[in-house]
């Protein structure tokens, strides 16, 4: 019986978490759980979490700690006996030590792209709300202009992916990330990857969970098998 696997992905928005999220739950079985996607559903559901969460992500704010704990924990116990990964939570000190009190992660995956590729790729990013599939005019774009591939229905563009709240965003990504991410690199469980392309990074990613999935449970960091 497989062990379960708890990952998480971190990178500023643009960085390619979506994309690499989707090769690594296609690839290795991993139940993929996307903040972004959580909190567009809570949206549209119009949840008194999604109410309040839209204030902030229309500015291009992070949304408060405590809506996202609230929103993000629960979910996590449902997929409990799953193996997962975490794309976009946590986003601040305070969100990774909510975390780490809830469960032990065996990787954090963080994602190092330069701002200029960052702001290119998020000017032309469609999405596919329904299913959460991610186009980009020129990476990959759909078949049809500005329909999804699968379902032939509109394609939208993310309030926040729009210029106004883009450089806000990548600007409060990079002072908020650097504790958590030296949080992860003391706990010994960080990997970066550096460059412009997704498909340079992908190798290397899936070569290190390759070695990561199969290897026996630390003892420090022992989890229930299922
Ligand atoms: N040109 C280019 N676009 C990419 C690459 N990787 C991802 N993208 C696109 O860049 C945008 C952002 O990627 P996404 O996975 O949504 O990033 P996230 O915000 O970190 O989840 C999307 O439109 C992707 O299709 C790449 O290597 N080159
Ligand atoms: N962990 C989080 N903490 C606070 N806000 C979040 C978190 N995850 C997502 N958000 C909010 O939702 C927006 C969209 O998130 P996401 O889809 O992950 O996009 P991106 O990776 O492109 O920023 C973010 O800009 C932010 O406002």
């Amino acid at each position: 019986m497989a062990r379960i696997f708890r990952a998480v992905i971190m990178g500023p928005p643009g960085s390619g978490k979506g994309t690499i999220s989707e090769r690594i739950a296609r690839t290795f079985g991993l139940q993929h759980l996307s903040s972004g996607d959580f909190l567009r559903e809570n949206i549209d559901a119009r949840t008194e979490a999604g109410k309040l969460a839209k204030t902030y992500i229309k500015k291009g704010l992070l949304v408060p700690d405590h809506v996202m704990t609230r929103l993000l924990l629960p979910r996590l116990e449902e997929i409990a006996r799953h193996s997962w990964l975490l794309d976009g939570f946590p986003r601040t000190l305070a969100q990774a030590q909510v975390l780490n009190s809830a469960c032990d992660l065996d990787v954090v995956i963080s994602l190092n792209v330069p701002f200029e590729t960052l702001k290119e790729r998020l000017r032309h990013r469609w999405i596919h709300p329904a299913s959460g599939r991610v186009y980009n005019l020129v990476f990959n774009p759909p078949r049809v202009k500005g329909v999804d591939d699968i379902t032939g229905e509109p394609l939208i563009q993310h309030e926040d992916d729009k210029a106004e709240a883009l450089v806000a965003r990548l600007r409060h990504y990079k002072d908020v990330a650097k504790p958590v991410i030296d949080l992860y690199k003391s706990k010994g469980i960080l990997h970066t990857f550096s460059d412009t392309d997704t498909d340079h990074i992908w190798p290397h990613i899936s070569s290190m969970l390759s070695v990561k999935i199969t290897a026996p449970t630390p003892s420090a960091q022992s989890t229930p098998t299922h």
